[in-house]
């Protein structure tokens, strides 16, 4: 059960040299570097096609229908976070719009992943500030009822604790814990360097069934060609 109206105004995120060395990667290749941990549910969808970011975690809980928690966490962004809101009851109202993004990015933040809905969505897009959310709609919010900001929240089932890194793009939503950024980091290069040489060779015509070795294991299996 958590507490509400608490707000952590001091919390552990990556060095700036271990956060950008996870810059460079997708969601996908985090996720499988990482162990293929740490994903949030695919219903968290980017607002438009190119939205995507990578940043240390401003956390938030939000009462369904109700965004004041997030004007109170837009003060503790620094540069390059990004604002991550679970909602104590699911809701798809639209929380967040452009006036929020102008203040975020106003304050150094570089997007938003929120379960709950967003707005203003063609704006958000003309201004390329990515935002991850599981519906939009016009439907507005109040300011009435206290949530939290910067407690650990699960966001669309992935466990988000102030300061993880969170990277997002089209494939989806994954978070990092802060303290793994450098090892899955390092991780991500390699498995991009190993795809590399794959891709490589895929389009140079050889069969994934050769460069896998399966074909011993499909013989031993009973797979027969016929004709
Ligand atoms: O104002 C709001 O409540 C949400 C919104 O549309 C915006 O931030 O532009
Ligand atoms: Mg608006």
């Amino acid at each position: 059960m958590h507490e509400l109206g608490i707000v952590h105004r001091t919390i552990t995120r990556p060095s700036a040299s271990d956060a950008a060395a996870l810059q460079p990667f997708g969601t996908s290749t985090v996720h499988e570097a990482m162990g293929r941990l740490g994903l949030m549910r695919p219903y968290i969808r980017p607002v438009y096609p190119g939205a995507k970011l990578c940043g240390p975690a401003v956390t938030v809980l939000l009462q369904p229908g109700d965004n004041w928690m997030l004007h109170v966490a837009v003060e503790q962004l620094q540069p390059g976070d990004v604002l991550v809101a679970a909602c104590t009851t699911e809701c798809e109202d639209g929380f967040f719009g452009e006036l929020l993004a102008t203040s975020v990015r106003a304050r150094g933040g570089v997007g938003l992943v929120i379960d709950g809905g967003c707005r203003d969505a063609a704006a958000l897009e003309e201004m390329d500030f990515p935002v991850f959310s599981r519906a939009i709609h016009a439907k507005g919010t109040v300011k009435a009822t206290l949530g939290s900001v910067n407690v650990p929240v699960v966001c669309a089932n992935a466990l988000v604790h102030p300061g993880d890194m969170v990277v997002a793009d089209i494939d989806g939503v994954v978070v990092v814990p802060a303290a793994r950024t450098r090892e899955v980091a390092e991780a991500s290069r390699e498995r991009e360097e190993n795809e590399a040489a794959k891709r490589k060779r895929l389009a140079a015509g050889e069969l994934g069934l050769d460069m896998y070795q399966m074909r011993g294991k499909l013989e031993a299996a009973g797979l027969r060609y016929l004709g």
